[in-house]
């Protein structure tokens, strides 16, 4: 599932708003066609993906696991050196697709959104386990930040942190299936954006969110 493309790259939400790299364009690589570079991009996010869930779900040789850490350094000394300021960085910074670029939480697949609300699914790999088939509880408040800070940063909206996150876990959330998440604005006063976020396995809640956002004044980093 991991390794699929992106169905359709998502429109109107997470985008953070007026940013250098946004006004700039997305950021790719200079010179390359930033929506084939995206695609690309995407592939390796997934495969990235797709590599942790099986590194988790694994039991190597002695020589395999040799083998895989020297390939690993080899990748890592090639690319240190092609190291860019956070401002022009992909990992992360893709809003158009779906997971973002990144590895880091597992990817947000986006089904519908508007302006206060979106709806969604997530699948949670091997890496994520915290036991007994069990997603990880720090694994949970992570694609709920993801989520409400997408949505409290999206439209037209000045960008805004979380000052809160509170999570209740109301049943084991499993490693494996598509779960459906939804997330939705709850109020917004002055700098301040309360939200909401569900995850349920079918009928059954598995977590629920609240969060504060508060917009950043001039000069907040
Ligand atoms: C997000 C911008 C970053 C830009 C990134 C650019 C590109 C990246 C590209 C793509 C990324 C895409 C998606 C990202 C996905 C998720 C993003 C998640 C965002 C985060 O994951 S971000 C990291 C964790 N986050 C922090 O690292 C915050 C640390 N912190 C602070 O930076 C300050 O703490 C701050 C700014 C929050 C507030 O500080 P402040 O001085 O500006 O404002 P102040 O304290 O006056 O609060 C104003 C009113 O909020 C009330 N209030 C405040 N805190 C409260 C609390 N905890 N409980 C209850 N009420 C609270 C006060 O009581 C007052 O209320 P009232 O006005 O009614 O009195």
């Amino acid at each position: 599932m991991t390794s699929q493309p992106n169905p359709e790259p998502h429109k109107g939400f997470g985008d953070l708003g007026e940013r250098p790299w946004k006004a700039a364009g997305l950021p790719a690589h200079p010179g390359a066609d930033p929506a084939a570079y995206g695609r690309s991009w995407e592939t390796l996010a997934n495969a990235l993906s797709g590599f942790l869930d099986a590194l988790a779900e694994s039991v190597p040789g002695r020589e395999t696991v040799e083998a895989l850490a020297a390939d690993l350094t080899t990748w890592s000394d090639k690319l240190k050196p092609l190291a860019s300021p956070e401002r022009d960085r992909v990992f992360g910074r893709r809003t158009d697709l779906h997971g973002r670029g990144q590895s880091m939480s597992p990817k947000l697949v986006v089904i519908r959104s508007d302006r206060d609300s979106v709806e969604g699914t997530v699948h949670f790999g091997s890496y994520f386990l915290g036991g007994n088939g069990a997603v990880h509880g720090g694994a949970i408040p992570l694609i709920f930040d993801e989520i409400l800070g997408r949505l409290a940063n999206s439209a037209d909206r000045p960008p805004s942190r979380t000052a809160y996150l509170h999570t209740d876990f109301r049943s084991i959330t499993p490693i494996g299936p598509d779960l459906s998440i939804r997330a939705w604005f709850v109020s917004e006063e002055g700098r301040k954006r309360i939200l909401r976020a569900t995850i349920h396995h079918g009928d059954t809640l598995c977590a629920e969110a609240e969060g504060l956002f508060v917009a950043l004044r001039p000069g907040q980093p």
